[in-house]
């Protein structure tokens, strides 16, 4: 069986059965299981928790199994391929890696080391606003690779405008801005551990190298850290923001916009009418508010309102190929992959973060081919899914 194993050529991303990296951590579930082995409870809890009693994060899992994929057979499927054109960009797959904050909390590396993975597969990375390392310093372990800047929009305009050049020189090619977070959610973990994340680790030096944010500091982080720290508390957010202030932005790059975390149509009506390119359909994977949308039932109507003026991307709760599947199958251009990646990181670095994107690409690939489907532009809706 093993000989017969060893030459099976079962995936684009895997050349062999005797090739998968980490064959004792297959699923998602054991990464995560492996990660919190590892991790202290504040990092676990930082990672896994969600907004309130975590009903989003399970109706974003939920959601996903309502649809049901109906495979077609024989369509001679021995070729397939899951590139996707995105902003003029071929990428090897419909798959970024989310924006996440303060990764060093769980890896001392941190973004480097997701950005350095991501990097070597040719997949985008979306670097934080709050990352633990520089947008600089990411960009520097990333080639000329595909990297997306993820905004948080602060009360200070400046230091917005400083982000968003600062990105530009760096060789983002495109801007995400995130709008569900102008504070912070009622996260019980989070509270329970008294945590503050950018305390942890190397916590947000992205702010703290940042020239306009030190303007606005008597002495250097170094010397009076807690002064840093109140200011970036102050700054991180601005709850007064409505869709004209996105003026600011379109006027000053040239780079394609995005705004993620919209759920409602008219919100991508007006997302549009204001000039973004983009929509990222996301819920922050349930780390917001509690008890909305799931982000897949938030799809149909957001794509509807669009009607195909711009790309529209998913995320929050992709954990198998097959949810990719379904995402594009209702008309995503792309997913973007949130706590799994992290996971792989706390349990070992840049190959753990391969690892996880490998396994979930050529899950992709597997599952794609046997619904009948060669290529990611040849999935739709037509004959592939029911809702139960
Ligand atoms: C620990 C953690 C930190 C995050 N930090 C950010 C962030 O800095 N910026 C942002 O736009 N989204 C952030 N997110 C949300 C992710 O970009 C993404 O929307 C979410 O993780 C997707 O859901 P999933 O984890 O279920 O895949 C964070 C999520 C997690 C789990
Ligand atoms: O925890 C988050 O979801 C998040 O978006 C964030 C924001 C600022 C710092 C660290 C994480």
């Amino acid at each position: 069986m093993d000989n017969i194993g060893n030459q099976v050529q079962f995936s684009i991303y895997q050349t062999s059965l005797t090739d998968i990296p980490y064959p004792h951590l297959i699923s998602i579930e054991e990464w995560e299981k492996k990660a919190q082995s590892k991790l202290s409870p504040l990092a676990f809890d930082y990672v896994h928790g969600g907004a309130g009693c975590g009903e989003t994060m399970q109706k974003n899992r939920d959601a996903f199994t309502k649809w049901s994929i109906i495979p077609r057979m024989w369509r001679n499927v021995e070729q397939r391929s899951l590139q996707i054109n995105l902003f003029q960009n071929n990428l090897p797959a419909p798959l970024l890696l989310a924006p996440i904050g303060v990764q060093s909390i769980v890896h001392d590396e941190g973004e480097l080391a997701s950005a350095r993975a991501a990097a070597s597969l040719h997949i985008p990375y979306i670097a934080s606003t709050a990352s633990s390392y520089t947008l600089e310093e990411i960009a520097n372990v990333m080639g000329n690779s595909v990297r997306w800047f993820q905004l948080y929009w602060s009360k200070d305009e400046e230091l917005v405008k400083s982000f968003i050049s600062r990105a530009e020189k760096s060789g983002y090619s495109a801007i995400v801005i995130t709008l569900d977070t102008p504070m912070m959610a009622w996260r019980e973990k989070d509270l329970q551990h008294a945590h503050l994340p950018f305390l942890h680790g190397k916590g947000i030096a992205n702010y703290l190298a940042d020239p306009i944010f030190l303007s606005h500091l008597k002495k250097p982080p170094k010397e009076d850290m807690p002064s840093a720290i109140a200011l970036w508390t102050r700054l991180f957010g601005d709850a007064t923001l409505t869709f004209e202030r996105l003026k600011l932005i379109r006027e000053s790059t040239r780079l394609p916009i995005l705004l993620k975390g919209i759920l409602h149509p008219d919100d991508a009506e007006l997302a549009i009418q204001n000039g973004a390119n983009g929509i990222i359909v996301s819920n922050h994977g349930g780390r917001q508010v509690d008890g909305t949308i799931a982000t897949l039932d938030a799809l149909p109507p957001v794509l509807a309102a669009v009607n195909h003026r711009v790309p529209v991307l998913l995320d929050s709760g992709i954990r198998r190929g097959s949810d990719i599947l379904k995402a594009i199958a209702l008309g995503a251009s792309a997913v973007l992959l949130g706590r799994p990646y992290i996971y792989g990181l706390a349990v070992s670095g840049e190959e753990g973060v391969r690892a996880v994107v490998r396994h979930l690409l050529a899950d992709l690939d597997l599952t794609m081919g046997l619904a009948g489907y060669r290529a990611i532009q040849e999935i739709s809706n037509d004959c592939l899914l029911v809702k139960n």
